[in-house]
């Protein structure tokens, strides 16, 4: 088949969350079973700086209309492989800049320019470089509108540029919402800006685009599919979701099993598997030494993430006192919200034996924790997917998770299940939680129950092998049922 995917983001050219590694091992699966696949990217600075690009060919100019006027932009080529092509959106006006969506501060003030630009250079450019695709699969608000410039400019022209379009919500919180003045900039007929149509309280919604718009709507788990057609998790669209319930799918992501690897992990020290785990234990020396902490009587916990609202950490610093009080490590690397970046500064610094804080972004430092960890912490209040538990199963280390969305589909809990569990499950809430942590202390404290729990995560399989036969029995599906 021939399939394009559009995304903001793509490990390991870009990444600032999940969303590139899942669109990263996507593109590189599907085209390792025999599919021709293109991926289109904005051309950051970071890509436009990189020694990759220094291969990239110049294939063809656009101008582009937004509003008013008419944009010119450049597309760029790289190519991966026989069947693999990375094409870039170059326009350096909306792209070349430290970030790439905004400061700390702030997001940038012209997302809406940018990113409908976006969506509508790919379909330009699709249409120029004669891409005639089965599948077009766009990720996230960035590309919401994408499939519906798509099926405008067929009309339009009369030439079909992709059989069935896809869009896949990674994470239902962030819906690309702008002032309703933005709807300009699309040059659609205005009966798209209603309520059947891109209007969502007064404002326009771009991720509401890509549900209604696209011939399929898929999300990162099954279990977070059913979750967004409830009030609960459906962060205001359940009922545009519901609309679509009959083309909604849920497939839970994979993980990249070369890349997460214990056994040859270029950033460990130290390697290890399932037939000889000696050298996790000097992981973890290695992680401690690092951060500066030294090993305790109880384990050391891990944890991995942006630090917002979902994942979580209002219930973590809720619970801080529990590591300090049981002698237990704690090792955090995540940036995000300033305010929970300085409150869990706050405890390193006033309890050094404990606890470290590490406010970087640091793909090694991810590694270092992943492998050093005997427990990985993840109580998110809501989580499509998440690949951190899928990590610390590979890696030996026992996810403690909240039981909603993908976490629920990926990790077993061992306390209801001791014959299968691979980690510990529980409610998102601060008691759930506070059970949840001493459930951990005391499996860790039966060496044999313990030792046994990792091996059984170790031997699971998140490959993408096995996802990606999935996506493609969609893909056929969905192409030769009509
Ligand atoms: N400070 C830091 N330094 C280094 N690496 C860091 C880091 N902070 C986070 N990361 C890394 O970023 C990735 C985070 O991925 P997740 O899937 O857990 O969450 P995210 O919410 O970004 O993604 C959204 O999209 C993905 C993909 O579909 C869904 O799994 C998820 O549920 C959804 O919220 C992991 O690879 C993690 O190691």
């Amino acid at each position: 088949m021939k399939i394009v995917h559009a995304a903001s983001e793509m490990f390991p050219y870009v990444k600032t969350g999940g969303l590139a590694d899942v669109c990263g091992s996507l593109f590189k699966s599907l085209a390792s079973v025999g599919h021709d696949v293109s991926f289109f990217l904005p051309g950051y600075r970071k890509i436009i700086e990189s020694k990759e690009f220094e291969s990239a060919k110049l294939k063809v100019v656009l101008q582009v209309e937004l509003g008013e006027q008419f944009l010119r932009g450049e597309v760029w080529a790289i190519s991966l492989g026989k069947r693999q092509t990375l094409y870039i959106i170059r326009r350096d006006e909306f792209y070349d800049r430290a970030n790439l969506y905004g400061t700390r501060e702030r997001d940038y003030d012209d997302n809406d320019r940018r990113f409908i630009y976006f969506s509508k250079a790919v379909v330009q450019a699709m249409r120029l470089l004669e891409i005639k695709a089965d599948i077009l699969h766009c990720h996230d608000w960035q590309t919401g509108l994408l499939p519906l410039f798509l099926r405008m400019t067929e009309q339009e022209t009369g030439r079909s540029l992709a059989l069935k379009t896809f869009f896949s919500i990674h994470n239902l919180a962030f819906q690309g919402l702008f002032p309703r003045s933005s709807f300009k900039l699309t040059n659609l007929s205005p009966e798209f800006n209603a309520i059947d149509g891109l209007e969502f309280y007064e404002q326009i919604s771009m991720i509401k685009g890509g549900i209604f718009f696209s011939d399929k709507v898929m999300t990162v788990s099954p279990n977070y599919a059913r979750e967004i057609l409830t009030s609960e998790f459906g962060c205001g669209l359940e009922g545009a979701l519901k609309v679509r319930e009959d083309d909604l799918v849920g497939i839970a992501n994979g993980i990249d099993m070369d890349v997460w690897n214990p056994k040859k992990d270029p950033y460990l020290l130290n390697h290890y598997s399932v037939n000889d785990l000696s050298g996790k234990e000097l992981c973890q020396e290695n992680l401690l030494k690092k951060v500066g902490l030294k090993k305790g009587e109880g384990p050391v916990y891990g944890m991995v993430a942006r630090l917002t609202e979902q994942k979580g950490v209002d219930l973590l610093l809720k619970r801080m006192n529990f590591f300090v009080k049981n002698d237990c490590r704690l090792v955090v690397l995540g940036k995000g919200d300033p305010t929970y970046e300085k409150a869990l500064r706050r405890w390193a610094k006033s309890h050094p034996e404990h606890i470290a804080i590490c406010v970087l972004l640091d793909e090694e430092m991810s590694h270092l924790i992943e492998a050093g960890s005997d427990f990985f912490i993840m109580p998110s209040i809501f989580e499509p997917c998440g690949l951190n538990q899928m990590y610390s199963q590979r890696y030996g280390t026992l996810p403690l998770v909240s039981g909603v969305g993908g976490l629920k589909d990926t990790v077993i809990d061992v306390v209801s299940d001791p014959e299968n569990g691979t980690g510990v499950v529980f409610e998102p809430n601060d008691l759930a939680f506070k059970q949840g942590l001493e459930d951990s202390l005391e499996l860790f404290a039966d060496k044999k129950a313990f030792d046994h729990t990792v091996l059984r995560a170790m031997r699971r399989d998140f490959s993408w092998k096995r996802v990606t036969s999935e996506y493609e029995a969609l893909y056929q599906d969905s192409v030769y049922s009509d």
